[in-house]
């Protein structure tokens, strides 16, 4: 279904930037390369201020933007990403209010509780020695992906907030949204020039953030070979550099469901009907790929065709839709093709299936299986993982496994330094025992 596209495109181009013409958007309103470069120097000029904030100052801002989110923009960030993303309202809210709003308060708490730490000296003439967190040196690049407005947040916010110094650029189909996360952001108290705001084509973007000698990171999600890219250009253009930039990137997956001949098959069907086709399918964790056993499979069958029926592919503005357009017709396409694929194909999946009992299998099949996955799910659907609760992040080709939602994400943006200071002169090389 992709006829809500033309309607969602229209509302972006006439609320982002409503001076302009809508068909002009892509030579009005996306950054040239220039443009990108000057916001590169703006950045770097408003980092020396956005240091000398404390975080602690830093940190009310972001729980200032949460209450905002939670209260008065709580209809426009849901909105926003139900007319621009195609989200139903109750996947609009668990990510542009409900997941934002944690991710926002969360980083923020765990940032509070992670830069408490430090070192010791048990030298009784170091007077000083203590770890000084400091943004990195540089501007941070981020680079979102259009199916979940809390990870743009998330991808922007996050270094921002210990003191880094960022681009973001939305996807081409999540600008609305977006653009709203940036205006409270702004509202709550971030001073221009911290996260500056550019639309702009991928490739345009991307070059341009690799070529700078002042790139400290790259926060990005997306496509496996959306990343590839940056992380080769990075690797070329590293003589040029003044560090080693941090290349973050969470990336798409092949999640599967894994099915126990012991399962309840109601749970299995309702799983993977949820994780396979909420929001069209359209998220990292969805279930792609399903092994039933053969045992269950005629009853699972049954269920998932019964279930399937009552589906109702919608209007987002209808409560009663379970899903509705995919993002594009470029998407549209591409699944399309899928399918005529399946139709032309003899082929059937092979199920294999253990002789253990509950318990021992899956303790057999959690290590098996333990560099397979980022997040591995035991008697659950492969979707939903809750800011604090599962912190997220893909394994092998799926991304650099940083676990957004968790305690380590937000230090991930800092740059450490070690600080000691003696008041003692030293005035021999000789060690005592060489005396
Ligand atoms: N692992 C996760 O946490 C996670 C979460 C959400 C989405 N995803 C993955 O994201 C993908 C869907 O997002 P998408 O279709 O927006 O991915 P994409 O790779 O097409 O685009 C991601 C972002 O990169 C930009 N981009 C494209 N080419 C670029 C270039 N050469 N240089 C710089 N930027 C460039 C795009 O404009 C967009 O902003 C899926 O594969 C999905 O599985 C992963
Ligand atoms: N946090 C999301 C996945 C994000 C990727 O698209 C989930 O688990 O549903």
């Amino acid at each position: 279904m992709i006829g809500d596209q033309e309607h969602r495109t229209h509302l972006i181009q006439h609320q982002v930037m409503p001076h302009k013409h809508s068909h002009k958007l892509a030579k009005f309103y996306y950054a040239t390369s220039e443009l990108v470069q000057k916001a590169i120097e703006t950045a770097l000029q408003a980092r020396v201020s956005w240091e000398r904030v404390p975080l602690k100052d830093k940190f009310d801002m972001w729980l200032k933007a949460a209450d905002l989110m939670a209260g008065k923009y709580r209809q426009d960030l849901n909105a926003t990403t139900m007319l621009g993303q195609s989200k139903t309202i109750i996947q609009a809210e668990i990510d542009s209010a409900a997941e934002l709003i944690d991710f926002l308060r969360f980083n923020a708490l765990y940032a509070k509780e992670g830069t408490k730490w430090q070192p010791r000296s048990p030298e009784p003439n170091v007077t000083v020695n203590k770890l000084r967190l400091r943004g990195l040196e540089g501007f941070v690049a981020a680079i979102s992906p259009f199916n979940f407005t809390a990870i743009g947040g998330n991808l922007a916010y996050t270094p921002a907030m210990m003191g880094n110094v960022v681009l973001w650029k939305p996807s081409d189909t999540a600008i609305l949204s977006n653009f709203t996360i940036y205006k409270i952001m702004r509202e709550a108290g971030v001073p221009g020039g911290v996260v500056s705001f550019i639309p702009s084509d991928g490739p345009v973007f991307g070059d341009t953030v690799t070529k700078s000698p002042h790139l400290a990171a790259i926060n990005f999600t997306g496509s496996v070979p959306t990343f590839q890219r940056l992380w080769a250009q990075v690797g070329e253009n590293l003589p040029n550099m003044r560090n080693f930039p941090r290349l973050v990137g969470e990336c798409g997956g092949k999640n599967y469901h894994l099915v126990h001949p012991s399962a309840d098959v109601t749970s299995v069907v309702n799983g993977t009907i949820r994780s396979a086709f909420e929001y069209c399918g359209q998220k990292c964790s969805a279930c792609s790929r399903a092994y039933f056993p053969e045992s269950l499979w005629p009853e699972i069958k049954e269920k998932l065709l019964s279930v399937q029926k009552e589906l109702k592919v919608g209007d987002v503005r209808e409560p009663d839709s379970f899903m509705s357009a995919v993002i594009d017709a470029k998407a549209f396409k591409r699944i399309t093709g899928y399918i005529e694929h399946a139709k032309a194909s003899s082929k059937t999946s092979i199920i294999a299936g253990g002789k253990y009992d509950d318990r021992s299998w899956l303790t057999a099949a959690t290590e098996a299986l333990k560099d397979s996955a980022g997040n591995f799910y035991i008697n659950d659907k492969s979707t939903g993982s809750v800011v604090a609760q599962q912190p997220f992040g893909g394994a092998r080709l799926s991304g650099t496994n940083d676990k957004a939602g968790g305690l380590q994400y937000a230090l991930r943006w800092t740059s450490p330094q070690a600080i000691k200071q003696t008041m003692v002169p030293l005035t021999d090389i000789k060690y005592p025992y060489m005396v």
